[in-house]
């Protein structure tokens, strides 16, 4: 949900033939009387000076945008303008004025800007992540909070989540006793569009539906940044061609859905059903909900789940690689806590601070939907004493927030006991680290995402042993980032991972232990 892949647009222009940058020339003008009348007096925030037509459009190109914005902040302040072609955008990059948008401000910013992206694949912001500020919003929002991811409902699935990290483990573990690598960053993929198919539609992605995880792979790992959005009157022409692709990935999974719906609906007219209820159940009982809704309710499930919380897991592995002596100390708490002879349950977590302070330094330094889901302004207001118009975008860099060294001591060292005998917490109440923003938009799954994470490092930690490659020591590990639909690791992570408790523990936790 980023804006990703800032080159299409230069790489376009340098390939266009004369006639087409005549046409652009005629379009920079219309864009000038189009600005002009969108804008009105008042005092903006400052930025980097604008190009003509594309405006800072080329600074967020070249590298990752949550960097380039944190570059420009440095220089600019805590709140910027910026013009991306047509579109204006303004960035706060601290967290004062994170504070000021998400709590004191939320009733005039907590809405979403309309888009592309949006209108393709959401049903024109009928689902929750891209709605306005409307009545959709509200009852979407109170359906997903009180029924889709209620507390009671998130610990229905607890023996899903155990059965799927217990196979994804024992998996790893297999490779390991036969000497091979386990990639770290497929295997949690692989684990989360498990669980997330399977508390969605009651089938395996992997396993039973491969035109299901087709889709999913598809739309999560496509390029969610489309040019024409901020360049609007080349939408018709959809020169990246991502109009076109995201139109039919959109219809693909609806046409899809379609016929789980029917199926399922079938299968209840047929009284077959009388197996555990799923989201997809739970959905269709409403009958405040059209099908469409319910179509793109789930597919807010899928993209709001699928990548986020397996991405934050691996920068986790990552950074206690980096750091043996963290991994070590993280390694003794369950020992000492738990033993040796189970394994760690979601029950015990709340009992591991320093797994708990891992995890918020973990969403510090890699709050993975980096600068949040855009907001959008529903009336003029002022801030930090600027005046932003109604209708502008507001991106938070929760990133930049996480690292900021006003805020943070050594901001770029992994230290998890920063956050020991602290109260600060990543929850959305301390505006110095927001990796699930704040305020009325704030992420709906915090809850399930915090435990899924601390649920899986904490068994990776105590039931595994973790190698490097072969030569390699934790100084070769790097941190190089890549953006999609939320930040991934850009390298793989190749590890050996072997069972590191006696095999009977893993025997009575209902795992077959018999190759090993
Ligand atoms: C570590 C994991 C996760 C992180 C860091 C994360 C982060 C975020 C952030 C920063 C936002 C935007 C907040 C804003 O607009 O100010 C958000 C929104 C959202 N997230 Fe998450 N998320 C995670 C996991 C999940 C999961 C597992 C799901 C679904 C099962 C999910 C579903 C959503 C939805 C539906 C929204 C939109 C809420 C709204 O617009 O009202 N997220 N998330």
């Amino acid at each position: 949900m980023q804006v990703r892949d800032m080159g299409g647009l230069l790489a376009v222009l340098t390939s266009w033939s004369v006639q087409t940058i005549a046409a652009l020339v005629f379009l920079s003008i219309l864009l000038k009387v189009f600005r002009g009348i969108r804008n009105t007096p008042g005092r903006r925030p400052p930025g980097p000076p604008a190009w003509p037509l594309i405006g800072h459009y080329h600074l967020l190109r070249s590298g990752l945008p949550h960097h380039t914005l944190c570059k420009i902040a440095e220089k600019y302040g805590p709140i910027v303008w910026l013009e991306l072609g047509a579109v204006s955008v303004v960035v706060v990059s601290s967290s004062d004025l994170a504070r000021e948008i998400l709590k004191t401000q939320d009733h005039i910013f907590a809405s979403r800007p309309p888009g592309i992206l949006g209108d393709l694949l959401f049903a024109e912001g009928q689902d929750l992540i891209f709605s306005p500020l409307n009545e959709n919003f509200r009852l979407s929002r109170k359906m997903v909070s009180t029924e889709l991811l209620s507390q009671q409902r998130i610990d229905s699935f607890q023996n899903l989540r155990r059965e799927l990290l217990l196979r994804t483990i024992w998996s790893a573990c297999e490779e390991g006793h036969a000497n091979r690598y386990t990639n770290l960053c497929d295997k949690m993929h692989e684990q989360f569009m498990s669980l997330t198919t399977r508390m969605l539609f009651r089938m395996d992605g992997r396993a039973q539906n491969k035109d299901l995880n087709d889709i999913i792979h598809d739309l999560t790992r496509t390029g969610w940044f489309v040019t024409e959005e901020y360049f609007p009157l080349l939408k018709p022409l959809d020169l990246s061609g991502q109009i076109k692709r995201l139109k039919n990935l959109g219809e693909k999974y609806l046409h899809l859905v379609d016929s789980i719906i029917d199926n399922r609906l079938k299968e209840k007219s047929n009284s077959k059903s009388n197996t555990e209820e799923d989201l997809l159940d739970v959905l269709l009982a409403m009958s405040n909900f059209s099908r469409l809704q319910v179509k793109v309710l789930l597919l807010d499930m899928i993209l709001g789940g699928g990548e986020t919380s397996p991405d934050t897991i691996v920068w986790a592995i990552t950074e206690l690689l980096r750091h043996p002596d963290i991994m070590e100390r993280l390694q003794n708490e369950p020992d000492d806590v738990i033993g040796k002879e189970r394994l760690v349950e979601e029950e015990d977590l709340n009992k591991l601070e320093y797994l708990q302070a891992v995890v918020k330094e973990t969403l510090r330094m890699y709050p993975v939907v980096v600068l949040g889901v855009p907001h959008f302004s529903t009336e003029a207001a002022k801030v930090a004493g600027y005046d932003i118009p109604a209708k502008t975008r507001v991106m938070v860099n929760l990133y930049a927030i996480g690292r900021d060294p006003k805020v943070w001591e050594n901001p770029t060292k992994f230290d998890p006991s920063r956050f020991l005998n602290s109260p600060v917490d990543v929850k959305g109440h301390h505006f110095e680290v927001l990796p699930f923003g704040a305020g009325r938009r704030k992420c709906v799954a915090m809850n399930l995402a915090l435990l899924s994470v601390a649920y899986n490092i904490a068994q990776l930690i105590h039931a595994c042993t973790i190698s490097l490659p072969e030569g390699w020591t934790h100084l070769d590990i790097d941190v190089e980032e890549s953006l999609g639909t939320s930040v991934r690791r850009q390298n793989p992570l190749n590890l050996l991972i072997n069972r590191r408790l006696p095999s009977d523990v893993y025997r009575r936790a209902g795992l077959n232990v018999s190759g090993q």
